[in-house]
């Protein structure tokens, strides 16, 4: 039996009087990849926020390896492993791909660096940073500078940045939006390749990627989750088809 790395209990988030999520129930197992799919508005980025750290939550509970994290903040659920793969604009365009990188290494790291004399540090950094970097299948762009990469290499970098972190969990907020057939198709080798180390859990409208990805999906309607299951199970759930599935096949 694998672990449950993530336990969602009853999670709440309420805009006003708009109920965003309404009592969220869903675990993630170490080592799945597990999609998140619902309609527009369904709470999904919400949860993710949530989940983060990002948003406090109005009631319920977060368990994240058997540890109750529902009031920690963002810093401290990175901390544990948790940690979202961050926006576009977080990357810091006017510096070098490898600097990017390294600067997410020493934040981790804090001072352990100053151990070695100043240029082996930079090479042990530059070493690790190298190594994340091949493996986000980005080494050839070490050198550029982070605003001159492509839209599809940017995403390959952020995951690079979140790895940088020591994540064993990774959010990842629509990672194909916005890419196009063969960007998309390196970060699904990328978001494959992660598996055999991490634990993923992501937002995606692509159904067909979440179909040939996911090991688990949850399907999110009016901020509650209707179904969790194999993607064979949820694509044949006959309440998800009714109130998702077979909207999308119907549009
Ligand atoms: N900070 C906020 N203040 C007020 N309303 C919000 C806030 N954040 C989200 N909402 C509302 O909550 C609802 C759910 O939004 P959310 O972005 O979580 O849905 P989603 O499932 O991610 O949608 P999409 O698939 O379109 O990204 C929407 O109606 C949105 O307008």
């Amino acid at each position: 039996m694998r672990n449950t790395l993530l336990n969602v209990v009853d999670l709440r988030k309420s805009f006003g009087a708009l109920k965003v999520t309404d009592g969220i129930n869903f675990q993630v197992l170490e080592g799945e990849i597990h999609a998140l799919i619902g309609p527009n508005g369904a709470g999904k980025t919400t949860l993710i926020h949530q989940l983060s750290g990002n948003l406090k939550s109005d009631s319920g509970s977060v368990y994240y390896d058997g540890q109750d994290i529902t009031r920690l903040g963002m810093a401290e659920r990175v901390r544990l492993g948790l940690a979202r793969s961050f926006q576009i604009t977080s990357i810091l365009e006017g510096f070098s791909v490898l600097e990017n990188v390294a600067i997410a290494i020493q934040a981790r790291s804090g001072s352990s660096f100053r151990f070695f004399k100043p240029a082996a540090a930079e090479d042990e950094l530059n070493a690790e940073a190298l190594g994340l970097l091949a493996r986000v299948r980005l080494a050839d762009r070490a050198q550029r500078r982070a605003g001159a990469l492509s839209h599809g290499e940017k995403r390959q970098l952020e995951i690079a940045i979140a790895l940088a972190t020591g994540a064993k969990l990774l959010l990842l907020d629509e990672p194909l939006a916005g890419t196009g057939h063969e960007e998309g198709s390196i970060l699904i080798d990328l978001m494959r390749s992660l598996r055999e180390t991490h634990t993923l859990v992501l937002i995606e409208h692509d159904m067909d990627a979440v179909f040939s990805l996911a090991d688990r999906v949850s399907v999110l309607v009016y901020g509650r989750v209707i179904a969790s299951g194999s993607p064979a199970a949820i694509r044949n759930d006959p309440e998800v088809r009714a109130a998702y599935l077979g909207e999308e096949e119907a549009a």
